[in-house]
């Protein structure tokens, strides 16, 4: 890359360091110009995009050794790390490979069945006997342990057709006594049999959820432009409180480097036990095979009726066999993006070149995709480097998701709390997992006094209006944890999706954004904290605003000295203010990793409330910082079980975003769920009344999808009515 950039003429150099957004279209083509004419560029395109040569290629004996020792896991027992090493096998065996006569990835997903049935994960495990099945119908062993797994879910029907059909292709004759005895067991008349589980339980997951049933309300969303801010949206009609204003899919979506393993690749939810691979490279995972086809485009699989069977079967069997091994083919009105087929041709991506430019790459793939151009990917290569060496970025929003710690609480499978680093309380954490661009979504703007509140379910975007709407207001968000990245490159976008314009970086909103993030340090005028006034720093006119606002109010002459106290006259040093005030801000920020370790020692605790009785006396008291500081020693008493000085924090921390924010925000929402399971740890019956005003909140700003967003609420709901009966 380095010896490339080396290449490029110093005057193309000059005139990329010189490119507006205006003139970048033309910077671009000469630089992808003088690239062509390059025959070491060639080389380094046809090396990226070579399948032989990627880094993510399948890999079979790689696959067989990682299946030896999820074999040998297995045998002593030791299901969790059996499963990692099955899925590690899975993820580099080639689709085509066979082991022992048998197709390899069908046995690995047989293998890994069996130890998601050990581990009590029954669903799961259908679904790879399902997965096994589709690849190779006539597989004994995964009839077997399917009938076994359905059993234990208590789904008799199917568990009887998936033992005769195991019987029946099942080669060995211990193997069918097995299967025999099996089905003796099953003689027995069972009650209520359930209906067949969905053949592959694939909607159960990923983007399904994104679907959930809340129609946008009747609302006429315009795009107009302002001096100040450039386009933005307003509503033709009066929008009411928490209605969904919008809904969208990303034009193109990565995930995290963080996340990679954790989440899958296309809908950004939490994985499953049972990850599903891509067929094609070794890298992406997916939570169904739903969401791998829709990132990879439409799977080529194909069975026919291939099975083996010692004897006719009945209809209703054959039937039963085809539903099953009948390869997953998505609903029709599901769009397929294939955002990652054109990665896993070559060296995966990712893996060699920055998040911001493999979105843009999905940006062009997609461009070019919905262009019908069909040889694309050394063309978006070719591209992709000249974003790179321009070092464009591309204009995108975080997708985040709320996280509950376990740290604090977990719910067990039954949804029932289980207690945690010594006291049940639960903590709300904000956490990106990915990185999109949103056509429409983008043209909503910045507001410090937002009416509106953007949130995610997978990949989706929703807008909601948080207050009641006028027609014709501009409808704002706060770009808040969510923000949009700033260095952003903006004329990417018009250069290669016609549909997303350019977007003007207008200096004041930056400055406003910057302002939101300044913490109201106090330079304290006036020493007692009553009296207290709170002004932004740099110091600009808004302190003479503020400060004539006081001596109005308080008679005082205006002729005063920086430092000195308004209403005492004393003199404080705010150089030395300022250097206490940061020194006990890195003590904080002690505690608060060891917080998120979870190793809070007596002496860090301790120490942070030294610092924090220093910072009270420095800042103001309705401060951000203060209640953020109240928080988390909310936290830290929690996890020494000191659940009375948790709740006294805790209650401190809203009182100031109350004061900051009003008692409605989102903000309180999020620390009323803590406080309320601190109560409901030292049975405080008022656990109720705050849950009530969770509900209320959350209500406002996640209309029906509070309850998908934030599951374990009707838990907490669960414990604080077995409270007051
Ligand atoms: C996501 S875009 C919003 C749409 C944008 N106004 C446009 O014309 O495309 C973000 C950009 O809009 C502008 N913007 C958003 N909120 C603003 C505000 N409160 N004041 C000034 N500019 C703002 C900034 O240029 C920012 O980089």
């Amino acid at each position: 890359m380095e010896k490339l950039k080396s290449m490029v003429l110093k005057t193309l150099q000059l005139q990329i360091a010189e490119t507006t957004p205006h003139d970048l279209p033309s910077t671009c083509s000469s630089l992808l110009h003088f690239f062509l004419q390059q025959p070491m560029f060639h080389q380094i395109v046809r090396d990226l995009t070579d399948p032989e040569t990627s880094l993510c290629r399948k890999n079979k004996e790689a696959a067989l050794e990682s299946k030896r020792k999820g074999n040998e896991c297995f045998s002593r027992g030791d299901y969790s790390n059996a499963l990692s090493f099955y899925s590690q096998a899975l993820r580099v065996a080639p689709t085509s490979a066979n082991d022992t006569e048998k197709n390899l990835v069908a046995m690995l997903y047989v293998n890994r069945a069996s130890v998601l049935h050990r581990m009590g994960l029954l669903v799961e495990c259908v679904r790879d006997c399902n997965r096994a099945l589709v690849i190779c119908s006539s597989y004994a062993k995964a009839w077997y342990r399917r009938g076994k797994a359905n059993v234990s879910l208590k789904n008799y029907e199917d568990a009887v057709r998936d033992l005769h059909v195991a019987m029946n292709m099942e080669p060995s004759l211990t193997g069918r006594r097995q299967i025999e005895n099996e089905l003796k067991l099953m003689s027995d008349p069972h009650e209520g049999t359930s209906s067949s589980l969905d053949k592959h339980n694939e909607n159960n997951l990923g983007h399904f959820q994104s679907s959930v049933t809340d129609e946008p309300h009747q609302i006429k969303l315009q795009c107009v432009s302002s001096p100040t801010k450039g386009r933005g949206m307003v509503s033709l009609t009066d929008i009411p409180q928490s209605s969904l204003i919008h809904a969208e899919e990303p034009y193109a979506a990565i995930i995290l480097k963080s996340c990679r393993e954790t989440h899958c690749h296309f809908c950004l939810n939490e994985l499953p036990a049972d990850t599903v691979p891509c067929p094609s490279c070794s890298i992406p995972l997916y939570c169904s095979q739903q969401c791998q086809e829709q990132a990879g485009g439409k799977n080529t699989g194909k069975n026919s009726k291939n099975y083996d069977i010692r004897e006719t079967l009945s209809d209703e069997l054959e039937k039963y066999i085809a539903d099953i091994t009948v390869p997953y083919v998505s609903s029709p009105d599901i769009q397929h993006f294939a955002e990652h087929r054109h990665e896993c041709h070559g060296v995966h991506w990712p893996l060699v070149l920055p998040s911001e430019i493999v979105l843009a790459g999905r940006i062009l793939a997609k461009s070019v995709g919905q262009q019908r151009h069909c040889s694309y990917v050394s063309n978006i290569i070719g591209n992709l480097f000249v974003i790179l060496l321009s070092q464009i970025k591309v204009n995108s929003m975080a997708i985040v998701r709320m996280k509950f710690p376990d740290v604090y609480c977990s719910m067990d499978q039954s949804g029932k709390f289980s207690q945690a680093g010594g006291a049940l309380t639960s903590n709300l954490e904000q956490v990106r997992v990915g990185q999109a661009v949103y056509s429409a979504g983008s043209l909503f703007n910045h507001s410090c006094q937002p009416n509106i509140h953007a949130y995610f379910l997978s990949r989706t975007l929703y807008i909601r209006a948080t207050e009641f709407v006028v027609a014709g207001c501009p409808l704002e968000l706060s770009y808040g944890p969510q923000h949009w990245q700033r260095q952003l490159f903006e004329s990417i976008m018009e250069v290669f999706v016609s549909q997303v314009g350019q977007w003007d970086f207008l200096d004041s909103c930056v400055a406003k954004y910057e302002k939101q993030k300044i913490n109201h340090l106090v330079v304290p005028p006036i020493c007692s904290s009553e009296t207290h006034v709170q002004v932004e720093k740099p110091k600009d006119d808004d302190i003479d605003k503020v400060a004539g606002l006081v001596f109005e109010q308080t008679g005082c002459s205006n002729q005063i000295e920086p430092g000195y106290c308004l209403n005492c006259g004393t003199y404080r040093d705010l150089e030395a203010l300022h250097a206490m005030a940061n020194k006990a801000e890195i003590c904080i920020r002690g505690l608060q990793d060891a917080i998120i370790a979870n190793e809070v020692g007596p002496n860090t605790l301790s120490d942070a409330l030294v610092s924090f009785d220093l910072l009270r006396s420095t800042l103001h008291a309705y401060n951000k910082n203060i209640a953020e500081v109240e928080d988390n020693l909310a936290q830290a008493f929690c996890l020494f079980g000191e659940l009375q000085l948790a709740m006294d924090h805790c209650e401190a921390s809203i009182e100031i975003l109350e004061k900051l924010y009003g008692p409605d925000h989102i903000a309180i929402g999020n620390e009323l769920v803590k406080l309320s399971s601190i109560q409901l740890s030292l049975g405080d019956q008022s656990a109720m009344d705050c849950l009530n005003r969770v509900a209320v909140i959350f209500s406002r700003y996640y209309g029906s999808h509070a309850n998908t967003i934030f599951p374990y609420l009707q838990g907490l709901e669960r414990e604080a009515h077995k409270l007051v009966q």
